[in-house]
Parts: C-alpha cells; structure tokens; sequence
C-alpha cells in the first residue's frame, strides 16, 4: 500500500475512518469492518477495551504481542498494519480477511478434501518456517486463529505469538487439544510445538475432529501423552496423510518431521495447489 511506511510511524485516530459492518466477536472486544478515508483503503478494525485488558492482565502480552505482528510480513500471515487507542479502548488496523474464519468453514464441510488440506498444511509450514527463521514461535496454531483470504489462502491471524515464555492464556483457557506433551507436561518448548500443532492441524482438516479429543480434559492429556493416535474408518484417508501424521505427532519433540521436511513429503508434494483453484470443496 503506499505510504505504507507512513502507515507505521503515523499516528491514527478514530476519524482516519469510516466504520462498516461488524464481522463478529474478538475476546477483548469487537471486529468492524473499516475503510481508511485519504486511501480508501479496507482493513478490520479490533476494538479492544482496556478495563478487560487490564482486569485479564494481558495489556504486556498485546503490547509484545503488537511488536511482533507488525514486523511480520508473508502472504499466509494476517498483516498487523498499525495500532492507536483512546480513553478507553485499544484499536489495532489489520488485514481484511474476506472469506472469514477456516473453524466455520470447517465446521460447514465437516472436513475438508486431501488437496485442499494439502494446501492448507503447506501454507501454515511456509508461514512457519517464515516464523521461525526470526525465532518467532507462535504455539497458537488452531483452526479458530485462521482466517481466509481473497483468493481462498490461509492467513494466520492470532496475536498469541511470542518469543519467549510460555503464554499464561493457556492456562486461563482454550483447548488442550493443539498441545504438544511437552507443554501440557509445563515443560521447555521451542519451535517443535508449531510443528506438533500442524500435525494436530492436518488430522483435524482430514477427519473433522482433532485427535486426542475427549470428554474430559484429563482424557484428552491422558491421550496426548501417550500419543493415542488411532485413524477412523471413515471419512477415507490416504496412507499417504496418515504417514505424514504420523510423522509429525511424535512424542520427543527432536524427532518431528521437521518443517522443511513436510513441504517435501510426497502427500504434500502431490496434493498441495497453490492456485487454490481444485481445493475448494
Ligand atoms: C483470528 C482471530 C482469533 N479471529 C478474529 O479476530 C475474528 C473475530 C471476529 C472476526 C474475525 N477477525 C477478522 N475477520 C476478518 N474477516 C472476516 C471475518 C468474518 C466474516 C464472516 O463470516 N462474516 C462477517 C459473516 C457474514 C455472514 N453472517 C451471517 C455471519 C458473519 C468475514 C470476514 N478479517 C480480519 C479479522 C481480524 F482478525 F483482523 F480481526
């Protein structure tokens, strides 16, 4: 966009913009649909409210979580193009998505097909490698956290990504379902738990349900722990896939398939389509 340096270092208001359509319900606030008014510019404006951010002590993270996000640039990334806030309320200018949230595609399609979750799968290990080149580990990876672009390619949209620590959210809530052992054992983490998660992802876009699921969370850790990982009958899946699963949902962390890896896997190499034209439906 030009002036999109610009864009870093102004300082924007309220009144930088026309404020369209809400597109739904962040946890700290509301998404509009806004249009910058000199650029005509359209972008998603997260309005956040400070009193929840302050009352969930998460203020630190956001801030953190803004720095990383604005220097991240990579199409299957989610742009995070400024921030600027008021008496009450923090607004951060992101991307517009126009296809929406994958978790409600998903929940649509029941699953989705091997080409188009081959192409999901090598999108999020591009965006990744992406990541972790600048030691960036994101360990938010899941379907809600996806957003779909114009031309039907994933976006990773989260702010959950940090460098360091181990992110208190997860402790506070959401599932255990994307959690390597490793953090659901609370121990040291690096980059292999976005790997864990693209596993957990790929099953999840194959069968509908993600692998370890359970009533109960302690099933679900239980399961994880023991990598109780059992395929079903049906929908019908490629011995294929379920080899690349398989070798990405590995206990010892050392021994996942690293990211460079899964974009050279034979099911990723067959059925990934960037043009995005045979995965839809
Ligand atoms: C990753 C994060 C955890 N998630 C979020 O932030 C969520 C919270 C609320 C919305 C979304 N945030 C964003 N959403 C979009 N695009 C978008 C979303 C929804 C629809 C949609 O289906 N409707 C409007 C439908 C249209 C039909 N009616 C019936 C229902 C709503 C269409 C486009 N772009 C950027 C963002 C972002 F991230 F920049 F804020």
């Amino acid at each position: 966009v030009e002036g999109d340096d610009k864009k870093a270092g102004k300082r924007w208001t309220l009144e930088d913009f026309d404020i369209g359509k809400p597109l739904g319900r962040g946890k700290f606030g509301n998404v509009y649909l806004a249009r910058e008014k000199r650029s005509k510019y359209v972008v998603a404006l997260k309005v956040l409210f400070k009193n929840q951010l302050q009352q969930s002590q998460v203020e630190h993270q956001l801030r953190r979580e803004i720095e990383i996000q604005s220097h991240l640039r990579h199409p299957n990334i989610l742009r995070l193009y400024g921030y600027f806030y008021d008496q009450n309320r923090v607004y951060l200018i992101l991307e517009y998505a126009p296809r929406g949230e994958l978790y409600k595609e998903l929940q649509r399609c029941k699953c989705f097909n091997e080409k188009r979750a081959a192409t999901y799968i090598a999108s999020l290990a591009r965006a990744l490698l992406y990541c972790h080149e600048k030691h960036v580990i994101h360990r938010d990876i899941k379907p809600e956290n996806l957003l779909i672009g114009f031309k039907g390619e994933l976006k990773i949209a989260d702010f959950g990504w940090s460098v360091h620590t181990f992110s208190r959210r997860r402790t506070m809530c959401g599932t255990l379902d994307y959690l390597p052992p490793e953090m659901v054992e609370n121990k040291e983490h690096d980059t292999a738990v976005d790997i864990w998660s693209l596993g957990v992802l790929c099953y999840e876009f194959l069968y509908g349900i993600p692998p370890f699921e359970a009533k109960k969370h302690s099933d679900t850790y239980r399961r994880i722990i023991k990598i109780d990982l059992k395929f079903p009958p049906t929908p019908v899946v490629s011995d294929a896939a379920k080899d690349l699963i398989r070798q990405i949902l590995v206990k010892d962390s050392t021994q996942r398939l690293p990211l460079q890896k899964i974009l050279e896997h034979p099911w990723i190499v067959q059925n990934d389509d960037p043009t995005g034209v045979y995965g839809q439906n």
